[in-house]
């Protein structure tokens, strides 16, 4: 890609005791969605607090479009220029939706009450929740919760976009209208989105980047993870003991990742199946943005 990154990172490092949360982490992010997947603990959410300027990194440098949040002039553009939804969205249940969106509008600063009012409406549409922005947020499902969340980080329409975890708990149906939603909001921008789901990942990122503990095991396109395990996923009729990973899928047979026997009968892998293998001791492998 030849466009500038909107996200230069370089050698983040940050240690709770004797935890590396993040250990040299170094990556760049472009415009389009990228998905950040890890199993629990591998950094995701360090990684968007420090992005977001929540907490400084040990050590190590990130820029985003070129500012940098070590001095008090770059922190300031940097904010200006993000939105954060972080894992526990801190909610006022008794807000209503557009009263909860506007409170967050007043806290970012936007002091003129007919532009802020004209603002809120504006992202609480983006995320097709018009209708219900006179409800209070305690009456509303999950889904569309976490949908007033991301309304609140589109004000301002940030060049950069931080989601943690924005589809957990939610039900098949939701999550696909939440990743229309952030379809939607990847168009022109830069999305960073942490979540556990590798099909939000497959049908939705243009980039992905997979972490496990506080370090970068790959970073590619989802086609490339997924292609990590062509001719390694396969079928027997019981479990394979050589296989990584294997279970028992609906039909009875056992589908087998890892290093296959001779004339196995192979299956077509999935982004899941690359994603496995990346993190069970595969060498790491950066592809070039
Ligand atoms: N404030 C903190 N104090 C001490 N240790 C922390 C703190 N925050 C994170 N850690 C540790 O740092 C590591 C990375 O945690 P982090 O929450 O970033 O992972 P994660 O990938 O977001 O996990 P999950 O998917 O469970 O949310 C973990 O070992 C965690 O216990």
């Amino acid at each position: 890609m030849t466009t500038h990154p909107t996200v230069s990172a370089s050698g983040l490092t940050l240690r709770y005791g004797g935890t590396a949360a993040l250990d040299d982490v170094s990556f760049r992010l472009h415009e389009g969605v990228t998905g950040l997947l890890g199993p629990n603990g591998a950094g995701k959410t360090t990684l968007l607090r420090v992005l977001a300027t929540a907490v400084p990194a040990d050590r190590g440098a990130f820029t985003v479009l070129g500012h940098d949040p070590g001095t008090v002039n770059g922190r300031r553009e940097v904010r200006r220029r993000l939105g954060y939804l972080p894992q526990t969205p801190g909610f006022h249940a008794d807000f209503t939706a557009f009263a909860f969106v506007d409170y967050v509008a007043i806290l970012k600063e936007l002091t003129d009450r007919a532009a802020r009012h004209r603002e809120v409406r504006r992202v609480l549409e983006a995320v097709d929740l018009s209708d219900v922005r006179g409800k209070r947020i305690k009456r509303l499902s999950g889904g569309m919760r976490q949908r007033v969340a991301l309304a609140a980080a589109l004000l301002g329409d940030p060049d950069l976009l931080l989601l943690d975890e924005p589809t957990v708990g939610l039900d098949p149906e939701q999550r696909m209208r939440f990743r229309e939603v952030i379809a939607e909001a990847g168009q022109g921008r830069t999305v960073l989105l942490s979540t556990h789901q590798t099909e939000d990942v497959a049908m939705l990122c243009r980039r992905v980047i997979v972490m496990a503990h506080g370090r970068v095991r790959f970073e590619g396109t989802p086609a490339e993870l997924t292609a990590r395990a062509a001719g390694r996923v396969w079928s027997s009729a019981e479990r394979d003991p050589q296989a990584r990973a294997g279970w028992r899928t609906g039909l009875g047979a056992f589908r087998n990742v890892g290093d296959p026997p001779k004339d196995a009968e192979l299956l077509e892998p999935t982004l899941e199946d690359g994603y496995l293998l990346v993190l069970d001791g595969e060498p790491v492998e950066v592809a070039s943005a």
